[in-house]
């Protein structure tokens, strides 16, 4: 069976690989990702600044899924902009993601303008939905920032590009986004979903919350929220115009998530908590067991089921 994929023009041997800030803040993470069976890697949201995040604890397992309120902790994009510039293209079969989360529209435009002047391959995902920088709302829930963001960077990028977008629970959210997306001739893709925000979890034992920042506040992942990413990624494979792909992220913890995210429309798949449990290893898991549920199945490509989930 056939696992590629392509995104943004670029094909990617396999369609998986890790969500922004999962194994991916420093270079020697991304050097397990390039190790590891994924089809791709892509880098923690960069700001313009290096930042230390927020204080720890700051990311706890639970038992469906996690919570994290990290605070953007990254090298600052120039470290991130030098890994694309020094990444091996030539040899290295996964193309290369670069997640940017400027603290502001300036901060996105400089840092974008330093990744097209240095003219690389990697691929663009700009993230929209950052849920725990304390005092900043996330673009991903104000549409006419979000619209205003996208009108002023994608003529900047020029190349295909993407955007890492909020979990939406709203029908009339997934139109209005949908309609900002398809005005964007070169937003080639949309990633579903960044984290449920701003969830709580409390210890029944200490009747403390679990993490430090925000008074316990932290985006949700994991199992628990499969269903919201499948929603998010068919409601977008619904609505955006032909060429337009989704990435899927979310609940993705064996084989058969991955099976239900392309079946809702995703074109690659990326895992968060999944991989921060069980490390880069989970992709030749994820892989074998994608494998062989199409095999029974007897689908040989992912284009046999994409986006193919029936109604009733
Ligand atoms: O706290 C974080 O660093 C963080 N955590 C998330 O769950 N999603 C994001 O986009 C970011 Cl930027």
């Amino acid at each position: 069976v056939d696992l590629s994929t392509s995104i943004a023009g670029v094909s990617l041997p396999n369609l998986f690989f890790n969500a922004s800030g999962v194994w991916c803040q420093h270079e020697s993470e991304l050097k397990e990702l390039l190790n590891s069976e994924s089809g791709s890697l892509i880098t923690k949201s960069a700001t313009f600044e290096y930042r230390e995040g927020n204080p720890s604890p700051r990311y706890v397992p639970l038992p469906a899924g996690s919570i994290n309120s990290m605070g953007l902790p990254n090298e600052g994009y120039e470290y991130y902009l030098n890994y694309a510039k020094n990444y091996d293209y030539t040899n290295n079969v996964k193309p290369l993601f670069v997640s940017l989360s400027g603290l502001s529209l300036q901060d996105n435009v400089k840092m974008v303008e330093q990744f097209v002047a240095a003219d690389l391959p990697c691929i663009l995902e700009i993230n929209f939905s950052c849920p725990n920088v304390p005092g900043k709302p996330q673009l991903g829930y104000d549409m006419d920032a979000m619209e205003n963001a996208l009108k002023v960077l994608a003529p900047i990028v020029k190349k295909p590009f993407g955007i890492k977008l909020p979990p939406y629970f709203d029908i009339a959210h997934f139109d209005a986004v949908a309609a900002i997306v398809n005005k964007i001739d070169n937003l080639a893709f949309v990633t579903c979903v960044n984290s449920v925000g701003n969830g709580l979890a409390i210890d029944f034992e200490t009747e403390t919350a679990l993490i430090k920042p925000k008074d316990g506040f932290g985006g949700l992942g994991g199992a628990m929220i499969l269903n919201t990413a499948l929603a998010n990624v068919n409601a977008f494979h619904r609505r955006l115009n032909e060429g337009k792909k989704v990435i899927g992220v979310g609940g993705v913890t064996s084989g058969k998530e991955a099976f239900l995210h392309v079946l809702a429309g995703a074109s690659a798949v990326q895992i968060g908590t999944q991989l921060k449990e069980e490390g880069p290893v989970f992709f030749a898991r994820v892989k074998k067991e994608l494998e062989e549920i199409m095999q029974a199945k007897g689908y040989k490509s992912l284009d046999d089921f994409r986006g193919k989930v029936k109604t009733l």
